[in-house]
């Protein structure tokens, strides 16, 4: 029987748990995370997904065939003209400027997770690259699907983050996370226990620098 993305999350449950049910998702749900903690994670947010639109483009240059290639144009397109088409006016909302996104230094988290992934596809083949970019792309839609289902999490003007679980619920965000599970699935189908092992440790590994990521965002570290 052939190993599934499920299989991903269940072989490091309690760090997709911590990272899915942050408190920093947990408040921004219930519309009372601190200003300044979105506002800090937000700006290092848009340097991450420079680098991660970067990772993309490097999941395209090793895509050996057309469809291995549309699926990582499907990723960078997720990144480009979803998310950072979404996030430049999202930040202007915030008080933050382009120009201030222009200037900002990298904090440790994004400098950590960032390059992580760019060595991780660097040194290893396209599923190494895809398993290590999959608690990016795939985790945020579960993020808003969580978020939809818990029962003290505002929609609507009530809470100030609405439009940033929207952007996630949203049908573009969500066809893109569903394309990743489906080429994911259908590429660890046929790796032995020992390789699926490996990519184990890469996805633990990215789902730690998540966790990182949150937390960076609630304590303004630098
Ligand atoms: C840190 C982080 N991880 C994931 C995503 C969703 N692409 C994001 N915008 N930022």
């Amino acid at each position: 029987m052939g190993y599934r993305f499920t299989d991903l999350t269940a072989a490091c449950q309690d760090d997709w748990r911590a990272y899915i049910e942050h408190d920093f998702v947990r408040q921004l749900g219930q519309g009372h995370l601190a200003d300044d903690a979105f506002r800090h994670y937000l700006k290092q947010d848009y340097l991450f997904l420079i680098h991660f639109a970067r990772a993309y483009a490097l999941a395209a240059y090793k895509s050996p065939t057309l469809a291995d290639l549309r699926q990582a144009h499907e990723g960078l397109k997720a990144i480009v003209d979803v998310e950072l088409e979404l996030h430049v006016g999202y930040c202007r909302e915030w008080g933050i400027s382009e120009q201030q996104l222009a200037e900002l230094p990298e904090a440790r988290a994004t400098l950590a997770y960032t390059r992580y992934v760019l060595d991780t596809g660097n040194r290893g083949d396209l599923l190494d690259l895809h398993v290590a970019l999959a608690p990016c792309l795939v985790g945020y839609g579960e993020i808003a699907n969580w978020l939809n289902a818990q029962p003290d999490t505002l929609r609507g003007d009530a809470n100030p983050y609405d439009a940033w679980i929207a952007m996630y619920e949203g049908e573009e965000f969500q066809a893109a996370m569903h394309a990743e599970l489906a080429w994911i699935d259908a590429r660890l189908a046929d790796v032995t226990p020992a390789r699926f092992d490996a990519l184990t440790r890469i996805f633990r590994d990215a789902t730690r620098l998540e966790i990182d990521f949150w937390q960076m965002g609630l304590d303004g570290s630098d």
